[in-house]
């Protein structure tokens, strides 16, 4: 981050200084002694497992040049180090972060969604580094806590910001969106993820929809036409719009192929020449995710051959549909997470992958989470999807076993194991060579521990 002194930093915020040798500067801020590096200031939250308080002498140990606290430790005088003291100390790491985003003058993009933030993230970040320096959200860390420590990252020579804004209830982006204050903003999508909390999908749009209030009237949102709720989001913005996708869109892919390797398609946009575009990734939802990470390189000046490169070289974060081949066995990866929206477009990439000379397609599902009175409802009809499109389907864990249910009412081609090993043996003894095997499943579900035990990656 940009050096900040000490005494800048308290009166930004609020905080008493406590302690001396209040002359020094901060070039990072962390919350944790595990992974904190010299010259930092380290942020004392207090979690579900731990008080970030009792690590203060860690912290000094391993580098901290200041502390953020919300209370002294009797140890104060002996740490040697200037203390902030607040009231709360995660909000005087939101404070700190909102102070220190309206010292940068950068673009900023941010994205929420109910499916696809990150993997819209990775394609921007990297459409954008073919022209700019850019600071991109590390992983998913989108939350409360996260995407301050995001905005902290930020490097004076970085051009550009994309920054990831998740929620799992009602009220969560707007608190972000006054933290990075974002001049673009990308909305995925408004899915059913994290329904048990925010009670329907229209709940879901509206808080979405708080990414869309806050841009300013000189910014850009940025949102798929492929969307139901897209008329909604618009209507919620006094920003200029950007829709992308195949209907409606001035950013749209043309002449799309999937195949087992990835998605080409011709990029697009409205005026320009179109560039061929090869990601490395398959399924029609990515191919709409990297639109919309197309409008956003386009919206910063960038040409469409630019943008198209930065597509191509574009790594997803893992987990996201990573395809690996075992024993000639074509093994995908889409265990980071699961909800009905990114079930169902998972089973639809499956199903456009050919097969040939007799052999299958395996879907390997585990439950999926946060859908509350919806969830029975929601395991039967992904189940039932899945056989409807004549995959094998395997259900995997007791709170799978709805999805078994609804399989099984369409096709005898529906297996369902309480136990995680033997789904993974029974794969074993299945699969055949030129097979493709799909795994996904909430974060709880880890099912990365079912495919890790069938098909073993050297
Ligand atoms: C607070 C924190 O950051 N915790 C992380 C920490 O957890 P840990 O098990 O160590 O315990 P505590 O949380 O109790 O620790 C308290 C503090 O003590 C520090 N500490 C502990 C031990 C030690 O030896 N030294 C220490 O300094 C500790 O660092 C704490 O500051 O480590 C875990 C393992 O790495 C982390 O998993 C844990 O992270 C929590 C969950 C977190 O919120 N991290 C954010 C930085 C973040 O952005 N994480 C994202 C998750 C994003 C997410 O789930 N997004 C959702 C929507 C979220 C909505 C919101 N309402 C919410 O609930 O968060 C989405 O759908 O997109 C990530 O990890 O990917
Ligand atoms: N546009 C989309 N529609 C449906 N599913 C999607 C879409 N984009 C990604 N997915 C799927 O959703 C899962 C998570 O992807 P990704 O991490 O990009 O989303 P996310 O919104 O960041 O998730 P989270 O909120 O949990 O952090 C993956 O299985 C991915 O294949
Ligand atoms: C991992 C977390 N952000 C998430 O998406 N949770 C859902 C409910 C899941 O684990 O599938």
């Amino acid at each position: 981050m940009k050096p900040l002194s000490i005494t800048d930093i308290a009166s930004a915020i609020g905080a008493e200084l406590v302690g001396t040798d209040t002359g020094r500067l901060i070039r990072a801020v962390s919350t944790d002694t595990r992974s904190l590096g010299e010259g930092s200031l380290f942020v004392a939250l207090r979690g579900d497992n731990f008080d970030g308080h009792h690590f203060v002498s860690k912290a000094v140990e391993n580098g901290a040049e200041c502390l953020l606290l919300d209370a002294l430790p009797e140890e104060v005088e002996d740490l040697k180090v200037p203390v902030l003291l607040v009231k709360n100390s995660l909000y005087g790491l939101q404070r700190l972060a909102k102070w220190y985003r309206d010292l940068l003058d950068i673009n900023v993009i941010g994205i929420t969604g109910s499916n696809g933030k990150t993997s819209t993230k990775d394609f921007t970040s990297s459409v954008l580094r073919q022209k700019f320096q850019v600071n991109a959200t590390k992983g998913n860390l989108n939350n409360h806590i996260g995407l301050p420590l995001s905005v902290l990252a930020t490097k004076e020579t970085d051009q550009v910001c994309v920054w990831e804004m998740g929620m799992n209830h009602a009220g969560e982006i707007a608190p972000l969106c006054d933290i990075a204050s974002p001049d673009i903003g990308i909305i995925t999508n408004v899915g059913t993820a994290h329904i048990e909390h925010l009670g329907s999908r229209e709940g879901i749009a509206e808080e979405k929809a708080s990414l869309a209030r806050a841009l300013p009237e000189n910014g850009t949102l940025i949102v798929t036409a492929s969307c139901d709720f897209v008329d909604y989001l618009i209507e919620r913005t006094t920003a200029k719009v950007v829709v992308t996708g195949n209907c409606r869109g001035s950013v749209r892919a043309e002449n799309l192929q999937i195949n087992e390797s990835g998605s080409s398609f011709d990029l697009c946009i409205e005026g320009e020449v179109p560039a061929r575009v090869e990601l490395n990734v398959s399924g029609r939802h990515m191919v709409n995710n990297s639109l919309l990470a197309a409008a956003a390189g386009f919206t910063l000046g960038m040409t469409v051959e630019e943008i198209a490169a930065g597509l191509n070289a574009t790594q997803l974060t893992t987990g996201r549909l990573r395809r690996f081949v075992s024993n000639g066995i074509t093994v995908i990866d889409d265990t980071y997470n699961a909800n009905p929206d990114s079930v169902a477009a998972a089973i639809e990439t499956l199903t456009d992958l050919p097969v040939h000379n007799g052999n299958r397609r395996i879907v390997v599902l585990g439950m999926m989470a946060e859908l509350g009175v919806h969830a029975d409802a929601e395991h039967l009809r992904v189940g039932q999807l899945a056989a409807e499109k004549d995959l094998q389907v395997v259900a995997v864990g007791a709170k799978a076993a709805k999805i078994y249910e609804g399989a099984s009412a369409v096709t005898d081609k529906a297996v369902s194991f309480d136990e995680p090993v033997a789904a993974a043996e029974w794969l074993k003894s299945f699969c055949k060579e030129g097979d493709r095997v799909l795994f996904k499943g909430s974060r709880m579900a880890a099912m990365e521990n079912v495919m890790n035990e069938a098909f073993p990656q050297t």
